[in-house]
């Protein structure tokens, strides 16, 4: 260490020069000033001890390390948040677009970086889909506002719904005009509601005309939908809403054989009809069902059902239904179907695969803004752990979760169903109570698992992917990655179990990441938190409905 004794002002020039007080340190060293200096005048002499190291390159006139380094901290709260502060970014800070992020996991490939983390941290309260109700123009839109009948505005009431989210605004009235519709918002938006209330609006309608006209009954809307757990509750909250109109809705889901699916049809056709692929083409192949009624065709998680898995099974039902091209083509006699497709994720190149079954410049696509975004409102950690630390750090998640943040409950997600069955084992041995979701389980043991989950029985489920598609999960409050997600499409939904509308308000995420091929999908989700960008690799290719449709409607 050397000892100067300089004038202040001179050696201030000296370590602004050497860029020493941009990377941090000009901080530290200008409040080294002897005690009582305060009284000082500028010019007066200070004693500045210098490290010698940092003489040296003040002498030889060299750059900082930190030189370039961009300075992402501002006053505020933070966004990112490390274990080296200098790697923190601020809320307020906005990267360039040519500015490149230096990352808090860039060396979590490396062995030593075990027990690193960082945390996204929510910016905001509120979920965005409910906090631009409180904009301008949507100031004071109620349901009443939606062109739905006042019985099912009443039955929202009964269940403490108000006021609708962005996406219903947008999407009810679109679907009352008569359109296809594809309607692409972030998870726990609503998205059910959007289309289920015009649905049951029209064949409350239907119904009542047919009354008097002593029509034979036939199935009114078919909701498909990739799982029989998201069945069951798309079922439950059609089964709410139609009940004040003597409406019937049913399930059928794979698993069951052939004899449930004919039983279920063996009595009234339903009106609304919620069910698996797999089971529907059964059930078409059979002739157990009549679609030449259809008012409604709904694919639900749309971009799971146009998947290679599902894909034939979809055109098989498609070429059953009758889809409208236009909206005059959905009333009268002899009407045609609507076609309305929903989901959370449309990754890049799904607009092609649409476009090979359906006619997609027919279609008003409703957008979300923040379609592909990470949510703002939902606080999101990264910790790179040790495969056989996995278990103890969950351990720990959930006695915190627990003890000292209040309870809740919690999901802990795994990519294969041999893990969801270890784990499950090794928390028994630990003694916490849970219970166990994955899709190699009979079909008699999986049914009723998810509802049994959801009114609160046990508070941990263990599960595979199975429980990440659509489902709700608003008491929810911790979501574990125990194995990192394989796909950001993976994450999105995982992450999406929390922060919903309606839901608990603090949910949170904690991902486990072990091995170095993680490592991609984690520096992709800190570059877009950095950037406020949607996800690389999901720029959709689907697009916001042209200026004219939108002027022709209004
Ligand atoms: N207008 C509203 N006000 C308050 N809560 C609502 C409103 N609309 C829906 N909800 C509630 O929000 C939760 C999430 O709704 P929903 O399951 O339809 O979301 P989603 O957009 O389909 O999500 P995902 O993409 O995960 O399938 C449900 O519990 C639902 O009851």
């Amino acid at each position: 260490m050397q000892c100067a004794q300089v004038g202040r002002s001179a050696a201030w020039r000296a370590l602004c020069s050497g860029g020493l007080l941009r990377t941090g340190y000009g901080g530290a060293l200008a409040g080294c000033r002897p005690h009582g200096s305060s009284r000082q005048t500028p010019e007066e002499a200070a004693v500045i001890r210098i490290p010698r190291y940092m003489q040296k390159r003040v002498d030889s006139g060299k750059p900082s390390p930190g030189k370039n380094k961009v300075n992402t901290i501002k006053a505020g709260k933070l966004l990112i948040q490390s274990r080296n502060p200098e790697l923190n970014q601020s809320a307020g800070y906005v990267l360039g677009r040519f500015e490149q992020p230096v990352l808090c996991s860039r060396g979590w490939r490396h062995h030593k970086s075990f027990g690193d983390q960082f945390t996204i941290n929510n910016v905001r309260e509120v979920a965005p889909f409910v906090l631009e109700n409180r904009d301008e123009d949507v100031e004071q839109k109620t349901f009443k506002h939606l062109p739905i009948c006042r019985g099912l505005v009443e039955v929202l009431h009964g269940i403490n719904i108000t006021r609708p989210t962005t996406v219903q605004l947008q999407t009810i009235p679109k679907v009352m005009r008569g359109h296809n519709v594809l309607c692409a918002a972030e998870t726990g938006s609503g998205k059910t509601l959007s289309y289920l209330l015009p649905v049951v609006h029209r064949l409350q309608a239907r119904k009542a005309s047919e009354l008097h006209a002593g029509d034979r009954h036939k199935i009114g809307s078919v909701i498909l939908v990739p799982s029989r757990e998201l069945a069951e509750q798309v079922a439950a909250v059609s089964r709410t809403l139609c009940a004040r109109f003597g409406l019937l809705t049913r399930t059928v889901g794979g698993g069951r054989g052939v004899g449930h699916i004919k039983m279920v049809f063996k009595r009234d056709q339903p009106d609304v009809l919620v069910a698996t692929p797999g089971a529907l083409v059964k059930a078409l192949r059979r002739r157990c069902l009549d679609l030449s009624e259809l008012s409604f065709f709904v694919v639900d998680e749309a971009d799971t059902m146009f998947d290679p898995s599902f894909s034939h099974m979809l055109e098989d039902i498609l070429r059953h239904t009758n889809i409208a091209g236009e909206p005059k083509e959905t009333q009268g006699l002899g009407h045609k179907a609507q076609l309305l497709l929903v989901g959370a994720t449309f990754p890049g190149g799904i607009g092609d695969v649409l476009s090979q079954v359906m006619d997609l410049g027919s279609m008003v696509v409703i957008k979300s803004k923040m379609l592909h975004f990470l949510m703002p409102h939902v606080k999101q950690t990264f910790l790179k752990v040790k495969g056989a630390d996995k278990i103890l750090e969950l351990h720990q998640a959930l006695k915190l979760l627990q003890q000292e943040k209040g309870g809740g409950a919690a999901l802990v997600f795994c990519n294969k169903s041999a893990t969801v069955n270890w784990l499950g084992y090794s928390l028994e041995e630990m003694g916490v109570q849970h219970m166990r979701l994955q899709g190699e389980m009979p079909a008699a043991v999986r049914a009723g698992i998810f509802r049994t989950f959801q009114k609160g029985t046990v508070d941990v489920l263990v599960c595979t992917d199975i429980a990440s598609r659509g489902l709700d999960t608003s008491r929810v409050r911790l979501v574990v990655n125990y194995d990192c997600p394989e796909s950001h499409t993976d994450y999105i939904h995982r992450a999406g179990r929390v922060g919903r509308a309606g839901g608990v308000q603090d949910g949170e995420v904690l991902s486990f990441v072990c091995h170095p091929w993680d490592v991609e999908l984690v520096q992709k989700i800190e570059t877009a938190a950095r950037r406020r960008a949607s996800l690389p690799g999901m720029e959709t290719d689907i697009h916001e409905p042209k200026p004219t449709t939108l002027l022709t409607e209004q």
